[in-house]
């Protein structure tokens, strides 16, 4: 999402008031992922970063200005504003645990566009792996809105993330070498990717 005044006072409140009680500054892990998207030809026919959430608490996305961030908003994609000096702050799922779901971690994707190469620099910000429970906290749980998450560590959801992402590829490379070629390639490929792909 692209920070408006209201939403952006609401969930910096959130974040100075809660957060840093349940996880100390210092323990908080900064990722830095480069997307880099080439000039394609047929935009359409071409996957840049495939559609996801992401897991950590909340993402920046820097970027050359160069628009391709595709966020699914009800039931229809639509493009994020991409206007240059601004950072595109975008929720992840651990923050949509801590808020018990009052912040959605909605899904998004990166288009490539026929004219421009496009990058982007995302700053992943994730709680530590497995020294913290997440769960929803306290002042978001109340009668009218009982906990939607079961305690986890961030472990688990990124766990679960990258056994999926192994399936599909596994299932893709399956498919493509008829069941019985030599998988090992793909599979290097495919573990590259996935640890990028958080
Ligand atoms: O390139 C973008 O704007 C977003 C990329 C993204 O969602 C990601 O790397 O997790
Ligand atoms: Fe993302």
């Amino acid at each position: 999402m692209l920070l408006g005044t209201d939403r952006g006072d609401a969930l910096e409140k959130a974040l100075t008031t809660t957060t840093t009680r349940t996880v100390a500054d210092d323990d908080l892990l900064l990722q830095l992922k480069i997307n880099y998207y080439p000039r394609c030809p047929q935009p359409e026919l071409a996957v840049g970063v495939e559609a996801h959430t992401d897991v950590s608490a909340l993402s920046f996305i820097l970027h050359n200005g160069v628009s391709g961030l595709q966020v699914l908003h009800g039931a229809r994609w639509v493009t994020a504003r991409h206007e240059p000096g601004t950072i595109i702050v975008d929720v992840g799922g651990a923050l949509e645990i801590l808020s018990n779901g009052r912040y959605i971690s909605v899904l998004h994707s990166g288009l490539v566009n026929r004219e421009v190469v496009r990058i982007s620099w995302v700053v992943f910000c994730e709680p530590p792996p497995d020294s913290v429970l997440l769960h929803p906290l306290p002042e978001f749980v109340t009668e009218g809105h009982p906990a939607r998450f079961t305690p986890r560590t961030f472990k688990q959801p990124v766990d679960r993330k990258l056994f999926k992402k192994k399936q599909q590829h596994k299932a893709q490379a399956e498919e493509e070498n008829g069941g019985n070629g030599d998988h090992h390639h793909h599979e290097l490929a495919m573990d590259a990717r996935s640890l990028v792909l958080l």
